[in-house]
């Protein structure tokens, strides 16, 4: 038998509906019931694109209110007690308490899911967790499911994934001590799913394509056998269905241990994981259905179907049940290409979204059961596929005979001198204050900014009225930041839509979408950008905007610039170029504008790479390779100056660590990185290294509208005087100020300012 499947589908909606309902409902403008109907109308929409897609069964439970990883904590009884929730308390208002944090309690951490652009929220665990599992949310999907017709299969973070991804602070405390009673936690959420209809559960154990320890995995083989036992769970068995989902990578030595759970399927990722299909189609039993993940939910190309297709009927000799599917959730695709009116061909139709990516699992479940004799109808779907993506890869924009000539003779990588050098004539030029204070480049992108841009967008006002509302902005910026007594300023990146959306609309060789919008964390979205070519800079991108900002002040005016491996990895990205040759790419058109803006006499220039432990692969293997390229692209990026101008870099989201000498290797004068949260915690890598460079460890935790007073970052600074010497220590919030309001980013960077002069004081 064949059937069709995904993991899950975008949950924000084809316009964003999901984030402006809960904006809506955050801001008190509407009811909890309001929010409910919202949701309810999307997760019909959301089935319905199944349904018409010719999906055997559509997804339940993919559908988060805020984060899946929180819906299954809450699922499990397992918020932390410092929340205190009272019995009458709505999922709904726990959920968000949980993203959002109380009035006296912050949110659980947010982290990065995978190497992906999603977050999750950490589940918080001590010896003291205990569980009380309600599974009443999946039980009233499963309700709406049946109420429509639809056979639903309902979608859990797998139990080994639950908790490999929560953290515990308790010293020594083994996450592992409570996994006896989160299986019970778990069997008690399952058996009411099965007692309302459900034959199959996913359960999403993506940590399979991680390095585990042995532990671990001993951990995951007793806890399926203890679940598969509990439940009846076995394929051929009336009980309950399971099917175990791995992604994001090949299985490598999970391999065995992941065919060899006594489960009634496997899914696996063979877009990523693609030169295992074989190895996976001998172990895994022929009892067993196979879950073949050949459409890839990363990306948004249209999938090579004639390779596909070739792959599933090798699998399908195996014997057993096949099913086709993405490789992973939807949830990293935006929603339907059919919106998007302004994507130039042969790239649109070489494109496929969620809903586009739905209607290729048909074709090829329909070509699959046709065998030989395809229809008409089918082998003219599957030209059509061919002929679209054999356009996009011929298209003359792919290959750039200039870029390619400047790509075989790169410029060195390495700036004139070394660090101690350039750091003198620089204090020789700047003439800084010991602990210069700085910010990272954002000030609060208002309702204002964001009007102003959206009426341009429309054609409601023109260019020039467009550029002076941004002025107006820059010029506000710079005013309150001499206010403050800040000593390098920025220009407060108004005239940014996003950090990478903005470099992309002006970079040839990338396409960006009306609607192509991806979730981040909660309602906030980002609009990744499409490299579909050789990258080219056609002109300037930030000069005049800096140079402006640079003519308002005396201080020194930072330059501000997206990094290479941050475009690339934020990016969507072409398919038949390895991602280490568009690094260099985009690391060419960034070293390009930092030339400019150093002509255009800006003297400090950073070049943010947030996402540059991101961009490492799952497998440790596989770092050294990784971090050689993409060290290089940065410094590629950031070479080609002078001694006296400053690169300075920003990195948040990052536990550093275990890259050290990565870091190191990029050799940016000035580094900022985020450490508030952690309380310095993070800073400890840098010490120890012994890192050679300058460093402002963040001592503004900006993620939350709290204000940290004058002795918080005083004490944090002084921490950081312990492992970092003042002569080489920088003083700056965590990150950038965009999702900040005016009156706390005023406040708490008066505190800053004051907290560096304080210490500043008692230092000399
Ligand atoms: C640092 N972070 C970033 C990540 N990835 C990026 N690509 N960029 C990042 O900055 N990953 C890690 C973190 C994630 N953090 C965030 C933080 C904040 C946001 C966010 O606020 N996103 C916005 C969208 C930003 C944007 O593009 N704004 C546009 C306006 C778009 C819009 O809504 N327009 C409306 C019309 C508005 C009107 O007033 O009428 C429309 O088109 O309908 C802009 O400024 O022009 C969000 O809204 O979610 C994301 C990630
Ligand atoms: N310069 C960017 C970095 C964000 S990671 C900002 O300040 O928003
Ligand atoms: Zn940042």
């Amino acid at each position: 038998m064949i059937r069709t499947h995904t993991l899950g589908y975008p949950r924000i909606g084809p316009k964003r509906e999901w984030k402006f309902a809960l904006e809506a409902f955050w801001a008190g403008k509407s009811s909890e019931a309001e929010l409910a109907g919202s949701w309810r109308a999307l997760r019909l929409q959301q089935w319905d694109d199944q349904r018409q897609a010719g999906l055997d069964m559509v997804t339940a439970g993919d559908f988060a209110p805020y984060d899946h990883i929180a819906a299954m904590t809450l699922r499990l009884g397992a918020a932390p007690a410092r929340f205190g929730f009272e019995p009458g308390q709505s999922r709904w208002a726990r959920h968000f308490a949980l993203a959002r944090g109380t009035s006296s309690q912050p949110a659980l951490e947010l982290t990065k899911w995978f190497d992906t652009n999603y977050h999750y929220l950490v589940p918080e665990l001590d010896p003291a967790t205990r569980f009380a599992p309600d599974a009443q949310d999946l039980l009233d999907e499963l309700a709406l499911a049946r109420e429509r017709g639809l056979a639903a299969k309902p979608v859990l973070p797998g139990p080994l994934t639950w908790l490999w991804l929560s953290k515990s602070r308790a010293q020594g405390f083994d996450r592992l001590a409570l996994l006896p009673a989160l299986l019970d936690a778990y069997v008690r959420i399952l058996r009411p799913l099965h007692a309302a209809g459900a034959a199959w559960v996913q359960l999403d154990e993506p940590i399979l394509a991680l390095d585990l320890p042995d532990v671990w995995k001993d951990a995951m083989r007793a806890a399926y056998a203890q679940l598969a036992g509990t439940l009846g769970a076995q394929q051929g068995t009336a009980g309950l269905k399971l099917l175990v989902a791995t992604y994001f990578g090949p299985l490598e030595d999970n391999l065995d241990l992941a065919c060899g759970l006594p489960v009634a399927g496997l899914h696996v990722d063979l877009v990523r994981g693609l030169g295992e299909a074989a190895w996976v189609a001998e172990r895994l039993g022929a009892d067993k259905v196979l879950s073949a993940g050949v459409i890839d939910g990363r990306n948004v190309w249209r999938d090579d179907l004639d390779a596909a297709l070739a792959l599933l009927r090798g699998l399908r000799s195996r014997g057993g049940e096949l099913w086709i599917a993405p490789s992973c959730s939807l949830l990293h695709v935006p929603v339907d290409l059919d919106a998007e009116d302004e994507l130039p061909q042969p790239f649109k139709g070489g494109m496929a979204f969620a809903r586009q990516k739905l209607g290729e699992l048909q074709w090829l479940a329909q070509a699959l059961r046709e065998g030989d004799a395809l229809s008409p109808a089918t082998a003219t779907a599957l030209q059509a596929s061919r002929a679209a993506r054999a356009n996009r890869l011929a298209d003359a924009r792919m290959r750039r005979a200039e870029l390619r000539a400047r790509i075989a003779a790169l410029p060195c990588d390495q700036r004139a001198s070394g660090y101690a050098a350039r750091a003198a004539r620089q204090r020789a030029r700047f003439a800084l204050p010991l602990l210069p204070t700085t910010t990272i480049g954002s000030f609060p992108q208002t309702a204002d900014i964001r009007a102003a841009r959206a009426a341009f967008k429309r054609g409601e006002i023109d260019l020039a009225a467009y550029e002076r509302r941004m002025r107006e902005a820059i010029s506000l910026a710079v005013r309150k930041q001499e206010e403050l007594g800040l000593d390098v300023l920025v220009h407060g990146e108004a005239e940014r839509n996003d950090m990478v959306e903005y470099f992309g609309e002006q970079l040839e060789g990338v396409l960006f979408t009306r609607y192509g919008w991806v979730q981040s964390y909660g309602s906030r979205c980002v609009k990744p950008p499409v490299i579909f070519g050789d990258v080219l800079r056609p002109k300037p991108m930030t000069v005049q905007w800096s140079a402006y900002a640079q003519g308002l002040t005396q201080k020194p005016m930072k330059g501000m610039l997206t990094g290479p491996v941050t475009l690339l990895q934020w990016a969507f990205v072409r398919d038949d170029l390895p991602r280490s040759e568009v690094a260099l790419q985009l690391a060419l058109a960034v070293r390009d504008e930092v030339q400019d803006l150093e002509a255009a006499g800006i003297g400090m220039i950073q070049i943010d790479e947030p996402a540059f432990r991101e961009g490492l692969p799952l497998r440790q293997r596989n770092w050294q390779a990784y971090l050689d390229w993409a060290g290089r692209a940065f410094r590629l990026s950031a070479s080609g100056v002078r001694d006296d101008t400053q690169i300075h870099t920003h990195m948040c989201y990052s536990e550093f660590n275990d890259i050290m000498p990565a870091i190191a290797a990029l050799d940016a004068d000035v580094i900022s990185i985020e450490t508030s949260r952690s309380d310095m915690e993070l800073l400890q890598a840098f010490g120890a290294f012994q890192y050679p460079n300058e460093i402002g460890p963040g001592v503004w935790d900006i993620h939350s509208p709290r204000v940290p007073d004058q002795a918080e970052m005083e004490r944090l600074l002084r921490k950081a005087l312990d492992v970092i010497p003042a002569e080489r220590l920088w003083v700056n919030p965590d990150c950038g100020l965009k999702t900040r309001g005016w009156a706390e980013t005023e406040a708490a960077l008066a505190h800053l300012v004051s907290a560096a002069k304080a210490v500043r004081a008692g230092t000399v």
